[in-house]
């Protein structure tokens, strides 16, 4: 059986909250194998574009992204949140490495084409490099990948943290038994959104179909779930969604929501 590769993803809430961001840091650096860590920051993102003026427009879970945005997710995605998280886990003795998917050309996309919408600078996934992680992985570094994308024509693109995070782990699944763990602020799918306590404990494709016509599931759950059955179908041994201070736990299956086939 091959070695086990941890690719955690963390939303941009926790991102936002610096007490949970870094207790769920710590946790991170302190896992017992190869990890990866996919980061979001959408929260910051808005932020920042407010400050400048710039209007946040999404649909279907993605960022509208002109080039003013594009602008904006540059420096919010590759630069503040990154590099402050690499930073942290440094100090938390993990040597971690800030990348985006253009660095080492690990995550290439193309620009999504326009259909009714034009998403503007937004990536499509098509080809992640897992030899060139496997590589950085094996000189002792743990990567730190931003939400950022490159495509054959030299642009770079954002790119949905989740579908990183996903699209990451199904590469890595060549040569680990990869264990893929979405954490975010809430203690997992939940079968009641108003009942923070209302965990599903394993969720399936029949029940998921059921809790989205019950409307449920909706929002940003909705594009996270269809990443995390993405990556069970194609080569990933485990997938958990849980609470970012949940994430030792979840690892071995102990918290939060199950997804299986
Ligand atoms: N049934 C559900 N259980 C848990 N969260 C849900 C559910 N339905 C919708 N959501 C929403 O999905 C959000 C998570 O997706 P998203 O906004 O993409 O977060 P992130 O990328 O920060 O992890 C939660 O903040 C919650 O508001
Ligand atoms: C194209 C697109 O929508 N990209 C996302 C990337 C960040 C992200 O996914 O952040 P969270 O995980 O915190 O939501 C965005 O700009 O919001």
């Amino acid at each position: 059986m091959s070695q086990t590769l941890y690719v955690v993803k963390i939303g941009g809430n926790v991102i936002d909250n610096p007490e949970a961001c870094a207790r769920f840091l710590k946790a991170f650096a302190q896992l017992d194998a190869p990890q990866i860590l996919v980061h979001g920051g959408g929260k910051v993102a808005t932020q920042v574009a407010a400050k400048l003026q710039i209007e946040t427009q999404m649909v279907d879970g993605r960022r509208i992204t002109d080039k003013p945005m594009l602008d904006v997710v540059t420096m919010v995605y590759g630069g503040l949140v990154n590099k402050n998280l690499v930073a942290q886990l440094q100090a938390e003795g993990c040597n971690a490495i800030g990348l985006t998917g253009a660095d080492g050309g690990i995550i290439r996309s193309v620009k999504r084409p326009v259909k009714t919408i034009d998403y503007g600078f937004v990536g499509d996934i098509e080809a992640v490099n897992g030899e060139q992680i496997n590589a950085i992985l094996s000189s002792g570094l743990t990567p730190i990948i931003a939400p950022l994308t490159y495509s054959a024509e030299g642009l770079l693109l954002n790119t949905n943290a989740d579908t990183m995070a996903s699209a990451t782990a199904v590469a890595m699944s060549e040569a680990f038994e990869v264990n893929l763990i979405y954490c975010f602020e809430k203690k997992g799918v939940l079968s009641d959104p108003d009942d923070d306590d209302a965990v599903i404990a394993k969720l399936i494709p029949a029940t998921y179909e059921e809790y989205k016509t019950t409307g449920a599931i909706n929002k940003g759950m909705i594009p996270k779930l269809d990443n995390a059955f993405a990556a069970l179908n194609s080569g990933v041994t485990q997938v958990t969604i849980c609470h970012a201070d949940e994430l030792a736990n979840a690892v071995s299956g102990g918290a939060g929501t199950a997804i299986v086939l």
